[in-house]
């Protein structure tokens, strides 16, 4: 805030002051100021520097003082280097307490002033008094003037002041106001920085989100032009679809047509098929339901014995020479020749491939819902185990494994018409009238006993005995491999016992064609016969014997059923 010159009424002289105070004031004053030759020195404190002469204030203000009472004047007097001028001022400083040169010396430095007056012209000095002190009395009058002025300026200044404070005072409630202003403002100002702080990441999203539209704008132009791509690929496929489904509709009708030909065809197979079955096994009863095959087996160095002949015109014949002994021993030794026939004799050459393709006939007579059964006869060492079994080459591979393999072929292919076939597997060793399980697996000692028992129903059944459900080939090798297995180890607790036991495979067959309701159950039956000896010739004894007994009975009683099967006397199957 600026400062105001201020001056105190107090101290102002009045112009009701008389002269003769006047003139008493001044006497002391001048006596003051030639003893205190430094009060002569003007007081600082001035506002108006320099030699002009101000204008109306300033003109005032050599007459008077600064009141260091009221410390806050600041009128003086610019004195000028050289005489001091006499002003009214020193007048008024007696009221002001103001120590100010105002007599003039000019008397005593004699330069300007009237001339010096000798002692004695007490007239003279008295006149010059008199002129002094009718200068003063107008200067005194001068000076109440200027103080009447005075008054009326500090009224007005005071005025002035009053107003100018009431205006410091609006100033001050306005400035509050400002600075509220300034507050709320400051406020806006941190609210105005956060929004546009805010407005800053805003941008920067907005940027981000730009480039992101830009790349979408890209993906969505190449997509709209993959979408055209598509709509016109679409609109050829919706014509090619028309098309492919008129031709669908057609394929449909012919569709339909075929299946109805292929059912109507189906039954002609099916009809087919039961007549094959018919006529197939007619073939085979009048073939004779009971058939019989002689294998040669070649000699262990290869070729066929002497004894045996082999009519290469006739497979069903074969001769047997014997040289029988004259008994009178009159005559020579002659050889006499025996000849038999048989449905079918295979020499030392023929084939295991060979053997099976006869028994293959058969086989299939099994499949199609008949018993069948087919034994391997003949005495040790004569070919029935390699007939029946063979080894694990391929070409090799005996009757058993080739029916197997046939059976599950046959079963396949019978299954696109309609059939279903489920097979059981057994296994049993007979030795000395003694039934063995060779699909066991359990502990020997606890190997159960079994029998044959007939149901009603004329089947034939083993009790405790292992069948196997089995639904491929490997199933039934791998039966028949555990079954070796058994043999093997009742083999080396007895020695050559396989010679001399009869082994029976057994797969019963049992085939349901749902759809048109036919069935069919059978049972193909594999026998690998004991070695037949003769007694007499083997010369057994003990448990040979007991053997050799158990043997003959069995295929005794074999030939038995044979032959009235043969005969059609009985109908009982071999057990
Ligand atoms: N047709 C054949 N061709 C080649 N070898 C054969 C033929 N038949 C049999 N053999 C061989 O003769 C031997 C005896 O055959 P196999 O064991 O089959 O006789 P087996 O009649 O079963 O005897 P067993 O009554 O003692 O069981 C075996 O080594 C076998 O390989």
């Amino acid at each position: 805030m600026s400062r105001l010159p201020v001056m105190s009424s107090k101290r102002v002289l009045t112009s009701s002051s008389s002269s003769a105070e006047n003139a008493q004031d001044l006497a002391p004053a001048q006596k003051r100021i030639r003893k205190d030759p430094e009060h002569v020195k003007p007081q600082a404190a001035a506002t108006i520097i320099g030699g002009k002469r101000p204008p109306v204030a300033a003109t005032r203000a050599p007459l008077s003082k600064p009141v260091r009472s009221m410390g806050a004047a600041t009128v003086a007097v610019g004195p000028t280097r050289g005489a001091l001028k006499p002003t009214v001022a020193s007048a008024a400083a007696k009221g002001a307490n103001v120590k100010q040169p105002v007599a003039s010396t000019a008397t005593k430095t004699g330069g300007g002033g009237a001339p010096r007056r000798h002692a004695w012209d007490l007239k003279g000095k008295v006149s010059d008094m008199e002129g002094k002190i009718r200068n003063y009395q107008t200067k005194v009058k001068s000076v109440n003037q200027e103080n009447e002025v005075l008054r009326d300026s500090v009224a007005q200044n005071q005025t002035r002041v009053a107003g100018m404070e009431k205006e410091l005072e609006r100033q001050r409630s306005q400035i509050s106001e400002y600075e509220e202003e300034l507050q709320a403002l400051s406020e806006v100002r941190d609210e105005l920085e956060k929004v546009s702080s805010d407005k800053n990441t805003l941008q920067k999203e907005l940027s981000n989100l730009e480039g992101k539209y830009k790349v979408m704008e890209t993906l969505r132009d190449s997509q709209e032009t993959e979408l055209q791509t598509l709509k016109m690929k679409l609109s050829v496929q919706e014509s090619t679809l028309a098309r492919v489904q008129a031709t669908l509709r057609d394929t449909e009708e012919e569709v339909r047509c075929l299946k109805e030909t292929v059912a109507q065809q189906k039954d002609e197979l099916h009809a087919g098929e039961m007549e094959r079955r018919r006529l197939h096994n007619t073939i085979q009863e009048l073939k004779g339901n009971i058939r019989v095959f002689c294998r040669v087996r070649p000699l262990v160095g290869g070729g066929l014995s002497k004894h045996i002949q082999l009519p290469a015109s006739d497979n069903k014949m074969i001769t047997l020479a014997k040289t029988e002994e004259s008994h009178t021993g009159k005559t020579t030794d002659t050889q006499k020749n025996y000849n038999f026939s048989f449905d079918r004799v295979f020499g030392p050459q023929t084939s295991q491939q060979e053997v099976f393709e006869e028994i293959s006939l058969l086989v299939q007579s099994a499949l199609d819902g008949y018993n069948v059964c087919c034994f391997a006869y003949g005495q040790t060492g004569s070919g029935k185990t390699y007939t029946m079994e063979g080894s694990e080459f391929d070409e090799c591979r005996g009757v058993i494994p080739r029916a197997v393999q046939q059976i599950f072929k046959a079963a396949e292919k019978l299954g696109a018409q309609g059939w279903e076939f489920t097979f059981t597997a057994s296994f049993v060793e007979i030795y000395n009238e003694t039934l063995r399980d060779l699909l066991y697996t359990g502990k020997a000692s606890k190997r159960p006993e079994h029998e044959i028992r007939k149901s009603t129903n004329n089947e034939v059944t083993i009790t405790n005995l292992t069948y196997e459900k089995v639904s491929n080939e490997d199933q039934v090798l791998g039966l028949i491999a555990l079954a070796n297995q058994n043999r093997s180890t009742a083999q080396t607790a007895q020695n050559d016992r396989s010679s001399r036991s009869h082994s029976v495979f057994q797969l019963d067959i049992e085939g349901v064609n749902a759809g048109r309701d036919v069935k069919c159950k059978s049972t193909l039956c594999l026998v690998d016969l004991a070695g037949s000896e003769r007694m007499v010739k083997s010369q057994s004894q003990g448990e040979r014997f007991k053997e050799m007994t158990a043997i003959n009975g069995s295929l005794s009683n074999l030939g038995i059923v044979i032959a009235a099967l043969a005969n059609k006397v009985c109908k009982q199957e071999p057990g």
